[in-house]
């Protein structure tokens, strides 16, 4: 007999039941477990991809099983590189939630939300754990959806005296800022965004490199997010080669980080786990962190 219907939570009931507060310290847990690489915590292959070539898009299925919590789930994702005049969002995302046990579904919910937060929160969880003590220059490269989850997680959850953006495109900048809390400078360029920034976040489109390792000071951080194929590209090869990459999966960074896979280098083991990371650092020329998002 089928259970009873699955529940179905939508966008604006995630938001008002989602907090970083309560998030990251779970998304933490949930990283260190998947790091531990116990089958009973956390089973998590690397996605499968549909290419949707008509739409220029990418259908990524991204199933997850923590047997000793008993979450059964699944994320559905499409994901496009969009013209420069679509209104389409560029991510558009649903997680089933699943019994383990009877395999009924139990829950249908927006991921947009989840999406835009849960990668904020992982990239905010890096910056934590790899920035160096006392940053407070924070730069944001894109001005979209990420820039948005990335800008509210980072000003919650860390301190900066500023915060920069770039955008390709001015007005996208200036709209951005207007629609923040905070205040915010707009850079007429990457690298006056870039040069002194403590931490760096790429939430951008481009599937070219947009920043470059000799903008990037000694000792900065990266949270690399938009070249999420293997043929993207937001970093150029010398900032990759110049730092010790990181990633919530080093599977999945190997099989679709355009950064990893194009520039050649190699992800760091363990993944991140704790601040023994940053002692790693210091054994390259510039110290640079850099850190790629897979696991969503
Ligand atoms: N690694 C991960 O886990 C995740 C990666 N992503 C990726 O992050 C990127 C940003 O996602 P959203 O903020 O949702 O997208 P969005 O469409 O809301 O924002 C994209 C931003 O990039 C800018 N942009 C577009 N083309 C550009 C170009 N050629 N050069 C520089 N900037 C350009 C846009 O003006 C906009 O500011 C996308 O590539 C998306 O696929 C998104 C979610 C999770
Ligand atoms: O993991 C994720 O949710 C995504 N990866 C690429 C776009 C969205």
């Amino acid at each position: 007999m089928a259970g009873a219907p699955p529940v179905i939570i939508w966008e604006r009931e995630v938001e008002s039941l989602l907090h970083y507060k309560e998030l990251i310290p779970r998304l933490e847990e949930a990283l260190g477990k998947f790091s531990s690489r116990d089958s009973a915590e956390v089973i998590q292959p690397v996605r499968s991809t549909v290419p949707l070539q008509k739409h220029n898009g990418f259908l990524g299925l991204m199933p997850t099983y923590m047997e000793n919590d008993g979450v059964l789930s699944t994320k559905l994702v499409c994901f496009y590189n969009r013209g420069a005049g679509s209104t389409l969002p560029s991510v558009s995302a649903t997680v089933l939630l699943l019994d383990p046990e009877s395999g009924h579904m139990k829950a249908v919910m927006d991921g947009e939300v989840i999406t835009s937060m849960r990668t904020a929160g992982a990239s905010a969880i890096s910056a934590k754990l790899l920035m160096r003590p006392g940053a407070e220059v924070l730069a944001i490269l894109g001005t979209g959806q990420q820039a948005l989850s990335h800008y509210n997680a980072f000003t919650e959850m860390l301190s900066f005296k500023e915060v920069r953006v770039w955008n390709h495109r001015r007005e996208g900048a200036e709209k951005f800022c207007r629609s923040v809390g905070g205040p915010v400078t707009v850079c007429g360029s990457v690298e006056e965004a870039v040069r002194g920034a403590d931490v760096i976040v790429t939430v951008t489109r481009s599937t070219e490199p947009v920043l470059c390792g000799r903008w990037v000071k000694p000792g900065a951080h990266v949270a690399a997010v938009g070249a999420c194929r293997p043929d993207w590209r937001e970093l150029d090869d010398s900032l990759m080669k110049e730092a010790v990459v990181y990633a919530d999966s080093r599977e999945g960074a190997m099989a679709e980080s355009g950064d990893v896979i194009l520039s050649g280098v190699s992800v760091s083991s363990p993944v991140i786990l704790t601040g023994v990371c940053v002692s790693l650092a210091s054994y390259v020329r510039k110290n640079i962190t850099a850190f790629v998002l897979f696991a969503g």
